[in-house]
């Protein structure tokens, strides 16, 4: 005889055989009970004082008998993993309430989160007898944002609902719409932020506000964005069980496909997470990875790429296979290459050290190019800053250039070079850079050391901030740790207040004071002429003279004003065309000339 499930303790042995015999009962497929049956579980939870329930499957068989309390009762594990988003369990709960209650948030709860075919309640009279019977079933997508439905009927015979026909046409309206929402391609998502000790809550809505920046960079659909205080962290799930639920609940009504934590999930919290809610779980970190991945253009960025996607995912690579294919494909699962991420951790590691050795070649590659261009004893001004500051445009407002910008986080990951000419035939190189970002993955910015680590040759930093960003702070300080992580923090550099265009008049000189730097628009043009001559200065009057001290440079008086034109200060100069990927040969041996133009491919893509 099969197991009585639940509660059992100080149950008599005549209530736990006749608990027993009701998996002898069945009922046809359609009803969603029986009188017969109902009567059964009616009497045996008044003799208890306990509710009673049973899990039918689509024959009408009974697939397993629960014991509760007398308000509640807790389902066996029905096997976790869904058989298919467009699948319901095959599985209705009958059980009985003792107090005349409709159905319980417990009883919603399970009908979606384990995707039941009906649940339903019956009333237990005082006589034992069963009442009304209160059920529920869950809605395909609707425009009103309802998961279920409620019914009632005032007595068994009233059952009219067929619970067969019911699930099957449910089933095809899930695939229907599921099949719509394929064809439109794009993730949905959830995201969640995480605020508690040491975070508070502007910080984290703050933080939260940037995670939908990313995720509107990366192609992803934010559904909604919930936020949780909370002083510590849930070992297992990150933030508390009850709001998992939630966002579960929430994410099976608007259809999302993923949850995103603004926080960087352990290995055994995203698998828990996973398995609790057998959706695609994606913390910052995989999401900022992704964006690089879609982005990454050279041969170098894309190796770079792959090579801190695989670190993160080395470690998480334990346990169940399907965490592996919950991480394939589509966001997150997205490699440059035609790497698939279904391989396994030996193979993974393999590919870790050939990815190193081929990084590290390429490095040795762009160390002698460099040496090259060093020996040509150009100036190097490099602009570093917060993603989507503006140091593309200004690097093509400066050069006349055409380098791709836009309103998109990482817009740029490969560095790129132009020259640019002052009065009185004096050259730099100004190079672009990727941009940083709070809390940039520790694995990321290793992974781009090689390219990060040509701001060693820079002879001056710009700093570009965006000035018109509530948020500029914390991006200032979180550029500065970067640099600071780089070893770099002894360059000097100067600090560029952008999109000052987007700010009144009246503050800008006064921010330009205060943080002793140099307010510009690149879209206006206003105050490039006054960064230039600082530029200028920086690099010949004081220059090379206090390398590796912070130059605090006089204070600006630009930054107000109207546009400015450069065409008589700086004559731009765009590099010749890059050719095809140089082999190892094409690199010039001594004695030989270098190529015919002023850089090396190297920095002005990372080939
Ligand atoms: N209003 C205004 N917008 C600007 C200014 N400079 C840049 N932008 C806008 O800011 C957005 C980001 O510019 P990018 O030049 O791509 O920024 P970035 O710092 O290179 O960004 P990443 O490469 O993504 O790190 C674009 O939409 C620009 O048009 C400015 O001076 N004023
Ligand atoms: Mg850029």
């Amino acid at each position: 005889m099969q197991e009585v499930h639940g509660n059992t303790l100080g149950l008599k042995p005549s209530q736990l055989h006749a608990l027993r015999r009701t998996y002898r009962r069945r009922v046809d497929a359609q009803s969603i009970v029986t009188p017969e049956l109902a009567r059964h579980l009616a009497e045996v939870s008044r003799e208890t004082n306990r509710q009673v329930g049973v899990l039918l499957d689509r024959k009408g068989d009974v697939q397993a008998v629960v014991v509760g309390d007398a308000r509640k009762l807790d389902l066996p594990d029905v096997g976790r993993g869904r058989a298919g988003e467009s699948r319901l369990r095959g599985l209705r709960l009958v059980h009985t309430h003792l107090n005349g209650e409709p159905l319980t948030r417990d009883d919603h709860t399970d009908l979606a989160l384990l995707r039941l075919d009906l649940v339903a309640a019956i009333e237990v009279r005082e006589d034992g007898l069963p009442g009304r019977v209160h059920y529920a079933h869950l809605l395909p997508e609707n425009p009103q944002g309802a998961m279920w439905k409620d019914e009632e009927a005032p007595t068994v015979h009233d059952l009219a609902y067929d619970a067969l026909s019911g699930a099957l046409a449910l089933e095809d309206e899930f695939a229907r719409a599921r099949a719509a929402r394929r064809t439109g391609g794009r993730e949905r998502a959830i995201l969640v932020g995480f605020g508690g000790k040491g975070r508070g809550r502007a910080e984290a809505e703050a933080s939260l506000e940037e995670l939908k920046e990313l995720a509107r960079t990366a192609g992803v659909e934010v559904l909604e964005a919930t936020l949780q205080l909370r002083r510590d962290p849930d070992p297992r799930y990150l933030i508390g069980k009850g709001k998992l639920e939630d966002i579960v609940l929430r994410s099976m009504q608007r259809m999302a496909t993923v949850i995103v934590f603004d926080a960087e999930l352990s290995p055994s919290q995203a698998r828990h997470i996973a398995e609790a809610t057998s959706l695609k779980i994606l913390d910052r970190t995989q999401l900022i990875l992704d964006i690089f991945a879609q982005r990454a253009q050279s041969a170098d960025g894309k190796l770079q790429v792959e090579l801190a996607q695989l670190k993160y995912l080395y470690p998480r690579l334990v346990g169940r296979d399907d965490s592996l294919s919950r991480l394939a494909g589509g966001i997150g699962g997205r490699g440059p290459g035609e790497t698939k991420l279904e391989i396994d951790r030996r193979r993974v590691r393999d590919r870790i050290t050939a990815l190193e050795r081929r990084i590290e070649a390429l490095g040795a590659d762009r160390h002698l190019r460099r040496k090259q261009r060093n020996a040509r004893g150009l100036p190097v001004l490099s602009i570093v800053g917060y993603t989507n500051a503006g140091k593309s445009t200004l690097l093509n407002a400066l050069t006349d250039s055409a380098v791709l910008a836009e309103d998109k986080l990482f817009a740029t990951l490969d560095p790129t070079s132009r020259r640019l000419r002052f009065p009185r035939d004096r050259e730099v190189i100004i190079t672009d850079t990727v941009g940083f970002i709070r809390d940039l993955p520790p694995d990321l910015v290793n992974a781009f050391r090689a390219t990060l680590e040509e701001l060693g040759d820079a002879d001056l930093l710009l700093h570009v901030v965006d000035a018109s960003d509530p948020r500029q702070d914390e991006q200032i300080a979180a550029v500065e740790e970067i640099l600071r992580g780089l070893g770099l923090d002894g360059k000097r550099r100067l600090l560029v207040l952008n999109k000052v265009d987007r700010l009144p008049p009246e503050t800008r000189a006064a921010l330009a004071q205060r943080r002793d730097a140099a307010a510009v628009s690149a879209v206006t043009r206003a105050g490039l002429a006054g960064l230039l001559s600082r530029c200028e200065q920086l690099l010949w009057t004081d220059g090379r003279v206090a390398l590796g001290d912070v130059i605090a440079a006089p204070a600006g008086e630009e930054g107000a004003g109207a546009a400015e034109h450069l065409a008589d200060v700086a004559a731009p100069e765009p590099l010749a065309p890059e050719p095809p990927a140089p082999a190892a040969a094409s690199v010039p041996g001594p004695g030989e000339p270098g190529p015919p133009r002023l850089l090396p491919s190297s920095l002005r893509r990372v080939s």
